[in-house]
């Protein structure tokens, strides 16, 4: 089975890259040969690749400046994300789309199921939910893939900026006061793989299609967080530093971070018979490949 990932050089597409090999082969593609902006370039990346699958991985995700770049926002993660689902409808393909915890006002006491109302407070947030509305309507065959708190050893993400920070500084203020689930990139590409799993399986296997939650097992805040990247770091070797927990108050950003970001995994743990690891686990697999 062939899987093309949108977004090439992007932490979920680069995980899942690595996982190519024996009867799953994965192609990345990214700009210029496929550009959300682009429409007519979707189209025809679909059609030179011929995937069975399609995993919409790509997206404008520069939260804070998409504050003061709502058009470019909307025009990769609403108009560009529909325009690729309705491309891989018009070839009769699957899509399976990232979307984000972003989608919710994060005020809720407990963790977010599928079911709670969605209600973003950041332009992003209103851009990937359109997203998620707009891939649906233009293809029955998809599946929109929630995740939260991601980071890998590629690109840009809170675990490597902390080992850059502790590399020359003792201590760092981290904010202690927002609840979520650090989710390793990787995991997510094998959650995509066993969606892609049941999908190939064919339609005996049960329906595949709808909207999940798809986040590491457990949850804790991002100074917590922190502490474990230096806990995992410092048993190896690596730059460790000390944490202070800080409100979100004293961190001021022109986008606005959801209080609470957990996700309730139920859903796609029942459908897809798979539970990612613990959120620790993950953070100790991605210290030990950046410190190898
Ligand atoms: N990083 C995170 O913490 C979270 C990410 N997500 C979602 O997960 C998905 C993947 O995220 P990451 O891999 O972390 O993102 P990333 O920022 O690492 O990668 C995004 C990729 O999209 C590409 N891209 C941007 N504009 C494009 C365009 N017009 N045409 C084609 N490609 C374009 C970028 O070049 C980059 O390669 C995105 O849909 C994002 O919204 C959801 C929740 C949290």
């Amino acid at each position: 089975m062939k899987l093309l990932v949108t977004g090439r050089e992007g932490q979920i597409a680069r995980s899942l890259l690595a996982l190519s090999g024996g009867p799953v082969e994965i192609v990345a593609v990214g700009r210029p040969e496929l550009d959300l902006l682009d429409h007519a370039s979707l189209r025809r990346a679909l059609e030179v690749h011929r995937p069975d699958l399609v995993v919409s991985a790509a997206a404008y995700t520069a939260v804070d400046k998409a504050e003061s770049e709502r058009d470019a926002a909307f025009a990769a993660n609403a108009d560009g994300a529909a325009a690729l689902s309705s491309a891989a409808a018009a070839l009769d393909m699957p899509i399976v789309h990232i979307s984000t915890d972003y989608v919710f006002p994060g005020d809720k006491a407990s963790s977010y199921s599928e079911e709670d109302a969605t209600g973003p407070r950041t332009v992003y947030g209103a851009s990937k939910l359109a997203g998620e509305a707009g891939v649906a309507a233009q293809n029955p065959a998809h599946a929109v893939l929630r995740v939260a708190w991601v980071y890998s050893p590629y690109g840009q993400n809170f675990l490597k900026t902390m080992l850059r920070l502790a590399a020359d500084r003792e201590e760092v203020r981290v904010v202690a006061d927002q609840v979520g689930t650090p989710t390793y990139a990787p995991d997510i590409a094998k959650g995509i793989l066993a969606v892609a799993r049941h999908i190939a399986a064919g339609p005996e296997k049960g329906d595949w299609r709808g909207l999940f939650h798809l986040v590491a097992g457990g949850e804790t805040n991002w100074a917590e967080f922190a502490r474990e990247i230096f806990r995992c770091s410092a048993e190896r070797g690596g730059p460790s530093a000390r944490v202070v927990d800080i409100p979100t108050d004293a961190y001021p950003s022109p986008a606005p971070r959801p209080a609470n970001s957990r996700l309730d995994t139920a859903r796609f743990q029942r459908t897809f018979g798979l539970a990612l690891p613990a959120w620790q686990d993950g953070t100790r697999r991605c210290v030990d490949e950046l410190l190898r």
